[in-house]
């Protein structure tokens, strides 16, 4: 593939895939997972064990069955709860601005955090955070800030067996531990969708878990 630079949207895709890896390289406590085709970290005890108790509340308050973009015809597909966190609680602001503080990507172009628990069997299967052009969702995607760039996911607690996070192209397994954030980027080095970001929650098989996660869009969300 050759680089597009003609493109304005690609353009600030490549970008931001490169500034936010620069930035987070330089961060304390931050380290770069060995990686096949994907840039992605972790950062320990990115969250204090009182906060996530706290956020993991909140989401014990409002949890429902998640959803998918576009069902595949597999009911066992996601089967966890989720919930979008309000930010009429200080928490989930704290949160949010911690985790803006450490991508520096500007705030108007994240989603607002999303909760989700896994109970024992629960899991998501293998997916692309990026959206897939050529479906029905992607005309309202574009509407509400156009493709996903990268992905902050923080593990709230540790999990008694199972439930890792899988990226099966990047041959990479995430054991949950509480307070860790993982982040991602869904772009590869030309502002494409890189099928090694592909991942999966896998299978809690003992215990619960809990995580938020959170999406940047190449453009500010929720808006044309
Ligand atoms: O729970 C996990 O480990 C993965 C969650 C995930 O991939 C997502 O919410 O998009
Ligand atoms: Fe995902």
């Amino acid at each position: 593939m050759s680089t597009v630079t003609g493109d304005p949207a690609a353009f600030y895709r490549m970008q931001i895939g490169a500034w936010v890896k620069e930035r987070v390289k330089r961060t304390p406590n931050c380290l770069q997972i060995p990686a096949k085709g994907l840039d992605i970290f972790v950062a320990r005890d990115f969250l204090t064990a009182r906060e996530c108790e706290q956020v993991i509340a909140l989401i014990d308050k409002d949890r429902v069955p998640s959803g998918l973009l576009s069902s595949n015809g597999d009911p066992e597909f996601r089967t966890s709860e989720s919930c979008h966190l309000k930010m009429s609680d200080a928490i989930n602001v704290r949160v949010q601005d911690k985790i803006n503080a450490l991508t520096g990507i500007q705030p108007e172009h994240g989603e607002t955090i999303q909760g989700q628990r896994y109970a024992p069997g629960q899991q998501f299967k293998p997916h692309h955070d990026f959206f897939h052009m050529n479906t029905e969702y992607w005309e309202d995607m574009q509407r509400s800030g156009g493709q996903r760039t990268w992905t902050a996911m923080i593990f709230l607690n540790d999990v008694e067996a199972g439930g890792q996070t899988w990226f099966p192209e990047a041959n990479v397994r995430v054991t949950p531990r509480r307070g860790n954030l993982l982040l991602w980027n869904n772009m590869d080095e030309f502002g494409q969708p890189n099928h090694y970001s592909l991942h999966s929650g896998m299978p809690v098989e003992a215990g619960v878990k809990y995580v938020i996660t959170k999406w940047y869009r190449e453009r500010p969300w929720g808006r044309g």
